[in-house]
C-alpha cells in the first residue's frame, strides 16, 4: 500500500487490517463521532456505527463460503453491471461482477465540513477474469462520505466503443431491531414487481410492514425512503440520485433456513433497501460516457407518534 495513502488514512483515524473475507484487507476508521469498516473485497461499506448507537448496517456471525463467487456481502454490496441473474448466461454470478473482486484504495481525505472521504476503484483492465466474463471495458469508483450518517457515490465509466447495458443496485442491508415492527415509508402508490409472486406487477398501498419475505422491485420510485425502527427507536432517511428503482429484500424464515451465508434467525435483523436501476429501469451507458448512482443515509430519533 502506498505510503502517502497510509499517512492520509492515519490522519482520518484510519488503518488497514487483514480480514478473513477472502483474506482481503479491510479499512477501519475510528473517529470520536463514528466508526466504520470498508472491505476491499467487493469494495463495500461493511459497518457504520455512530457513537452510542447500534450499527446502521447488518452484521452476521456466519462467515459464508470463502470461494470467489461465494456469497457473503452484508453491508452495502455493489450489484453491477447486472442486477439478479444474468439474462443471457446462467453460469455468470448473480448480481454482476463488482462484488466479487478486490477494489483498490485510491484516495483518502476529508470533505470541507470535516467528513471523512475514502475512494475505491475497480477497473476491468486490472482483472483478466472480468475481461473474460464481460465484453466491455469500464472503470468504477466509489466515494464513501462518512460523518453524520453516510453516503455512497458510485460511478461507472464506459471505456468501450459500444453502449453498455446496465442494471444495478447498491444493495444495502439495514440493521433493524425487529423486522416485524420495522416499517418502510415513501413507496405509497408506487408499482412494483413482486419476485416472490411470479413477477406479478402490483401497487403499493400505504407503508411496508412487516419487513418480511419481500423481494420487490419498485419501478420509477421516489428518491426518498424512510425506515422506521420502533425497537432501535430510530428513523433512517435514505435519499438517492441516479436511481429509478428501489428494491426491498428480506428472505423470510423459510428461505433464510435454506441459505448457507446467514444464520437461520438473521432475517429478523435486517431489511435490504436497495438504490437501484433494475428490470424496466435498466438503461445503457453510451460509449465513453458515465453514470452515477448515489444514496445518503441520515439518522433521526423516532418520535413517539412514529406511526401517525
Ligand atoms: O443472495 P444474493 O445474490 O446476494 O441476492 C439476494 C437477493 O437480492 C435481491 O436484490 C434480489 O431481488 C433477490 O432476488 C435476491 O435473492
Amino acid at each position: 500500500m502506498d505510503a502517502q495513502l497510509m499517512r492520509e488514512l492515519e490522519e482520518i483515524g484510519g488503518e488497514i487490517r487483514p480480514n478473513s473475507l477472502r483474506e482481503c484487507d479491510e479499512i477501519l476508521i475510528d473517529q470520536p463521532s463514528f466508526s466504520a469498516r470498508i472491505a476491499l473485497w467487493g469494495g463495500h461499506l461493511v459497518s457504520f456505527i455512530q457513537t452510542g448507537q447500534e450499527d446502521l448496517l447488518f452484521q452476521s456471525d456466519n462467515e459464508g463460503a470463502q470461494t470467489r463467487f461465494g456469497r457473503r456481502h452484508f453491508g452495502v454490496p455493489v450489484c453491477w453491471p447486472w442486477f439478479g441473474a444474468n439474462a443471457e448466461d446462467d453460469d455468470l454470478p448473480a448480481h454482476g461482477l463488482a462484488r466479487y473482486f478486490r477494489w483498490q484504495l485510491v484516495e483518502v481525505g476529508r470533505f470541507k465540513n470535516g467528513d471523512a472521504k475514502i475512494v475505491l476503484r475497480l477497473a476491468s483492465e486490472d482483472h483478466p477474469l472480468i475481461e473474460e466474463m464481460w465484453p466491455y471495458a469500464f472503470e468504477l469508483r466509489q466515494v464513501f462520505r462518512l460523518g453524520e450518517g453516510f453516503s455512497v457515490n458510485f460511478s461507472a465509466a464506459n471505456l468501450s466503443d459500444k453502449a453498455m447495458p446496465i442494471s444495478e443496485a447498491l444493495h444495502t442491508y439495514f440493521r433493524v431491531g425487529d423486522n416485524k415492527t420495522a416499517e418502510i415509508k415513501g413507496l405509497d402508490g408506487v408499482q412494483y414487481v413482486d419476485k416472490f409472486d411470479d413477477g406479478n406487477k402490483k401497487q403499493q398501498i400505504g407503508s411496508v410492514q412487516p419487513c418480511e419475505e419481500l423481494d420487490r422491485v419498485y419501478l420509477n420510485a421516489p428518491q426518498e425512503t424512510v425506515l422506521e425502527d420502533l425497537v432501535l427507536q430510530r428513523k433512517l432517511v435514505i435519499s438517492s440520485e441516479g436511481a429509478q428503482s428501489t428494491v426491498l429484500w428480506n428472505p423470510g424464515e423459510a428461505l433464510a433456513k435454506l441459505r448457507t451465508d446467514m444464520e437461520d434467525e438473521d432475517y429478523r435483523q435486517f431489511v435490504c433497501i436497495e438504490t437501484a436501476n433494475a428490470l424496466d429501469n435498466a438503461y445503457k451507458i453510451p460509449a465513453g460516457d458515465m453514470h452515477q448512482l448515489r444514496f445518503t443515509v441520515k439518522v433521526e430519533p423516532l418520535k413517539n407518534n412514529a406511526s401517525s
